[in-house]
């Protein structure tokens, strides 16, 4: 089936980054609610910053330390807001694709020595199992003309642009390495071509 969204709601968010507008959408091949958080004019504007954030209950709400994701949303929001626009997009593709279940189990196996992607392999998945086809839909149908993409993962820049995307810059987004995240963060560079500095101990 070809993939189709349809935007059903707009409605207006006041936060501490200033006003956003959040749109919500439907699409034909999931019930989940993938949303897209905008701030300021967009539409037929170039170089909008973009941040693709992927659903972390953990992260996101319950402030866990063992990933990235609650401080990249927060920085995301922030680097939107001094730009005076762009779109936050929030995606249901929990655990990179394999759902909260799984990706608490996964936890249990780093607990065990595993890193993230041998974890997610021994459940039984792939490394990540993310697909940006809704987020290239949101963008058009928002009707930007091209995007500067907050990320470090150079797979979602390749992703959204066999999409159809014109990603025009990234916008780094750093984030700061203490001992629970220090292994998961270095996965990402290791095995997963993020385009993170390791800070000097992790270089040798
Ligand atoms: N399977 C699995 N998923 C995880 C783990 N830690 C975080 N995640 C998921 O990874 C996703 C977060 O990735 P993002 O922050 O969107 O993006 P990214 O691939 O890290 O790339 P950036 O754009 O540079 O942040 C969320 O869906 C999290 O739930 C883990 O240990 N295992
Ligand atoms: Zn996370």
């Amino acid at each position: 089936m070809k993939p189709q969204i349809k935007n059903l709601v707009q409605t207006r968010i006041p936060t501490r980054y200033g006003e956003f507008v959040l749109h919500y959408y439907s699409n034909n091949i999931d019930t989940k609610e993938h949303v897209a958080f905008v701030k300021g004019s967009i539409a037929n504007q170039s170089r909008i910053p973009v941040r693709i954030h992927s659903e972390c209950f953990t992260g996101d709400v319950l402030g866990s330390r063992r990933c990235d994701c609650g401080e990249q949303l927060d920085k995301a929001l922030q680097i939107i807001s001094n730009a005076g626009q762009g779109v936050l997009i929030y995606l249901r593709q929990e655990g990179r694709g394999i759902g909260l279940l799984k990706k608490l189990q996964a936890y249990n196996l780093q607990d065990q020595g595993m890193d993230t992607v041998d974890a997610n392999i021994h459940l039984g998945h792939l490394d990540d199992e993310r697909d940006y086809t809704f987020a290239a839909l949101m963008l058009q149908d928002l009707g930007v003309d091209s995007i500067q993409l907050i990320t470090n993962n150079p797979r979602k820049i390749d992703a959204l642009t066999q999409l159809g995307i014109k990603v025009e810059d990234r916008i780094p987004i750093e984030s700061v390495f203490h001992n629970d995240n220090r292994a998961y963060l270095t996965t990402k560079v290791e095995k997963m071509s993020h385009l993170l500095t390791l800070p000097n101990e992790d270089k040798n």
